[in-house]
């Protein structure tokens, strides 16, 4: 028996979930400890890796058939056992590898950052020698498989002779922030004796000696660069002759550093006070129940969160509130944040590296009890958690596209059983699955059916395009909305529009020979934008000049067709010349800072128009907005998913819920072609329980979620014949383990087929249950790894959120 640390390796073409066992070097023995990033070889040669200890204790094998762990990259454990624990959960149930959930789970600059050196270790080799193969200006960090077969077989052979040898190194990318502090070691009395012995010429040295001699406190070097304006050569000499001591300190990047606006609790009503108090009792009593806190836009949800989050901490506990990413920039975060001050962390995409490893480690440090953050916030380092929140439980976003596929929601209820504590799911407009399993007494439901302001929901007008176009009207604006806008810009009240499509048109078109310019990598067609003068893919981001000729038929009858919020925007200048509008897209928003920028603009009423795509629907609080506009209400309709009703149903009731949210009353036009389709007549009133009844219905018809599970098998690769082949052949394997009951739809090809030169075919199970699937699918997992080398990657979604 000896003692082994388990280790999970960082290897991406040869994972397993399955931990490899090392032999702990004498001198760690008493350092190591589970949870910590450790250097270890792997393989033939001397490659080295990351890996993450997992375990230490006694097994029976031979020491010499182990590796030893080469250095340790952390001096404390970067991951708890709660978090090593929910690691191996995430892999199970999500089908991805263990790795790839720990490497999810903290932040970027600890993945580590791996070169690779080529080295001649014989001295009858030369560098020329060497550069004739390859040149010196590649030996570092050159990738194999872009070398040419002739490059590769000479390097191979060298290696083999012993001349060369590849060097791998382990970087770690985790760098703190340290800033250099000065004391002063020199006091008034000295100072003319001091100024004496210096050069008359000596100007900025006796500016220096001045103010140290006058200051007791300590200060930073850059502050002191500043204020006297001198060089760190200066203060360095200064070191040099005993006048002040330096000190190496760490200071934390903080994102809102200048964040002042301070919050107090408001005096709740009848409804909120209940959902409160339910939720607090769980939290009193250490309960692991789910709370469904279904309440109208406006209806004062955020005020029970952070009523909720204060009760935790007044328990000597702490809270995580997780909201979409849109949200959390910056209405949401001057909430929290105005409530609960430097005890809160933040997390979320608009941070620069730097400041999300910091804020991480706040958190671990037991220096912030409050964390508020996008999806990935659910594995922030928090212990002992009192309450877990997610805000607009419904959001898409909530579910991670690449691996590991996992839902926020998910990892929220492990970790609330973890802790035996409440988790608070909030919305509108739950999503089908939450609200039936509230339906089931598996969620407790809190309802908030008024608005605080005691007004009822906006009114909301459906407006049938069709008709509007007959009668010569405006391809973007219909006359009831135009006319609403305007009513507005002279009772100087704000509106807010929606069009859910960026650039100026959708698409151009050869009038002669009808050919539409598509992406050369993708099957869709290129998106007009006026600003950069370019015609770009939105899926991946290719970009190309606007055609002045058909490139196929060399006509010069080349036009625009459809629409989006940049065409919108000089549209509406036109239409209206006085009024002040602010356009926010991906396109506008691109800078950091701009988001909140925008936002601050037309909260300070410095706009009179918001226009924007869906980014402008959620959580925004604006007491002056009086109108909404949704320009085309049917962008979700028309997609190939049987989602597409919910979402839009969602959609058109958060983007109403924005108008009349204070004192004035609000109203909303929804332009649309489908006036009578269900999902748009019932967001007319906004009545999301008649909506759920009704959806319920279709998707019992359908067998779709709730009522089936979904699972969603994807191939991809450069042939469209390989991706084709491979899902027939997963079908062929996966189908003799799966019951009569169990619907498979496909292999088909995805509804955009092909996207960055990558052909997609998909497979989808819909199933209530199967015993053997996890398994089956376990094992088609685990032999991804083999077609990975043929440049086929299998991807595995279960309950995906998205089907295209
Ligand atoms: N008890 C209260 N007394 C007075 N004002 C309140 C109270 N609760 C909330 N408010 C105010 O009412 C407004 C709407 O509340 P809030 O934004 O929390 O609603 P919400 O339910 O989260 O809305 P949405 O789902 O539309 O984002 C806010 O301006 C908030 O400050
Ligand atoms: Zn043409
Ligand atoms: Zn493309």
């Amino acid at each position: 028996m000896i003692q082994v640390a388990k280790i999970i390796v960082d290897v991406p073409t040869m994972q397993t979930n399955s931990p490899y066992s090392y032999l702990i070097p004498k001198q760690l023995t008493n350092e190591l400890q589970v949870g910590m990033r450790v250097v270890v070889p792997f393989g033939n040669g001397n490659r080295k890796v990351q890996g993450f200890v997992v375990q230490i204790g006694m097994e029976e094998v031979d020491a010499d058939q182990l590796k030893s762990i080469e250095s340790l990259m952390d001096l404390e454990p970067v991951l708890n056992t709660e978090l090593i624990q929910l690691s191996r959960w995430l892999a199970d149930t999500t089908f991805s590898f263990q790795i790839t959930c720990l490497l999810t789970m903290l932040p970027n600059v600890m993945r580590a950052k791996y070169s690779k050196q080529l080295k001649i270790v014989d001295d009858q080799m030369s560098e020329e020698q060497l550069a004739d193969i390859l040149p010196s200006t590649q030996w570092q960090d050159f990738e194999t498989d872009t070398l040419s077969p002739l490059q590769q077989s000479e390097l191979s052979k060298l290696r083999k002779q012993g001349k060369i040898e590849i060097v791998y190194r382990v970087k770690n990318q985790a760098q703190t922030k340290q800033i250099f502090q000065i004391k002063s070691h020199i006091n008034a009395e000295q100072e003319s004796g001091i100024v004496d012995s210096l050069r008359k010429n000596a100007t900025k040295m006796r500016d220096l000696v001045h103010f140290l001699a006058n200051q007791s406190k300590i200060v930073s070097q850059t502050t002191l660069e500043k204020k006297l304006a001198i060089s760190s050569a200066t203060i360095k000499a200064g070191e040099a002759k005993g006048w002040l001591v330096r000190k190496k300190v760490e200071q934390y990047r903080d994102p809102y550093k200048e964040f002042k606006g301070k919050t107090t609790p408001l005096t709740l009503n009848q409804e909120q006070q209940t959902a409160l108090d339910e939720i607090s009792q769980s939290i009193e009593k250490s309960q692991a129940k789910t709370f469904l806190l279904e309440g109208v836009t406006g209806s004062g949800k955020t005020e029970v969160y952070l009523q909720t989050i204060a009760y935790a901490l007044a328990k000597g506990k702490t809270a995580i509130m997780l909201v979409p990413e849109i949200a959390l920039t910056p209405q949401m975060v001057t909430r929290v944040k105005g409530r609960f001050g430097k005890q809160v962390a933040v997390l979320h995409s608009g941070l620069s590296d730097g400041e999300k490893f910091d804020e991480w480690r706040r958190i671990k440090r037991h220096e912030a009890q409050v964390v508020v953050g996008a999806r990935s916030a659910i594995f922030a380092p928090i212990e002992n958690v009192g309450v877990i929140i997610i805000d607009e439980e419904h959001e898409t976003s909530y579910k991670q596209d690449d691996a590991p596929r996992y839902h926020a929601r998910n990892v929220a209820q492990w970790r609330s059983k973890f802790y035996n504590c409440p988790l608070v799911l909030g919305s509108a407009t739950p999503s089908l699955e939450s609200r039936a399993r509230s339906e089931r007494q598996v969620y407790q439901l809190l309802r908030l059916p008024n608005r605080i302001n005691g007004h009822p929901l906006p009114k909301v007008q459906i407006i049938d395009m069709r008709e509007e176009l007959q009668t010569g009207a405006d391809q973007n604006f219909s006359q009831p909305l135009l006319n609403a806008i305007d009513k507005r810009l002279n009772m100087q009240q704000q509106s807010i529009l929606m069009l859910n499509r960026r650039g100026y048109s959708s698409f151009i078109m050869c009038r002669d020979c009808g050919f539409v310019l598509k992406c050369p990598n993708c099957d869709i067609s290129l998106t007009l934008h006026m600003d950069s003068r370019s015609m770009k893919c939105h899926y991946c981001g290719h970009e190309e000049p606007i055609p002045k000729q058909c490139p196929n038929c060399h006509s010069r009858k080349i036009r625009y067709y459809g629409t989006g919020t940049e065409k919108v925007e000089q549209e509406l200048k036109t239409k209206f010349p006085s009024a002040r509008i602010l356009r926010m897209d991906v396109d506008t928003t691109r800078r950091k800072g701009a988001h909140e920028r925008i936002l601050r603009q037309f909260g300070e009423r410095r706009a009179d128009i918001l226009l924007g795509t869906q980014m402008i629907a959620k959580g925004l609080d604006f007491p002056n907005v009086t109108l909404v506009g949704v320009l085309n209400a049917d962008t979700a309709l028309e997609l190939p998913d049987f989602r597409s009703s919910e979402r839009t149903f969602q959609l058109l009731t958060q983007v109403s819920g924005r108008a009349g949210r204070a004192d004035k009353l609000g109203e909303v036009f929804v332009q649309t072609f489908n006036p009578d389709h269900y999902a748009i007549q019932l967001a007319k009133t906004q009545n999301y329980e008649n909506f759920f009844r009704k959806e319920m219905y279709i998707r019992h018809q359908g067998k779709y979620p709730p009522y089936y599970f979904t699972l969603q098998i994807t191939a991809a690769n450069k042939e469209e014949k390989m991706a084709a082949q491979k899902m027939f052949a997963v079908l062929k394997e996966l189908r003799p383990q799966l019951s009569a009951d169990a619907i498979v739809l496909g292999p088909t090809p995805k509804p955009i087929a092909r996207v960055k030169n990558k052909y997609y075919y998909q497979i989808v199970i819909k199933y209530k249950h199967e015993p053997n699937l996890h398994t089956a699918v376990t094992k088609i997992l685990q032999e991804s790894q083999s077609y990975y080398r043929q440049g086929i990657q299998l991807s595995i979604d279960a309950e995906p959120q998205s089907f295209m």
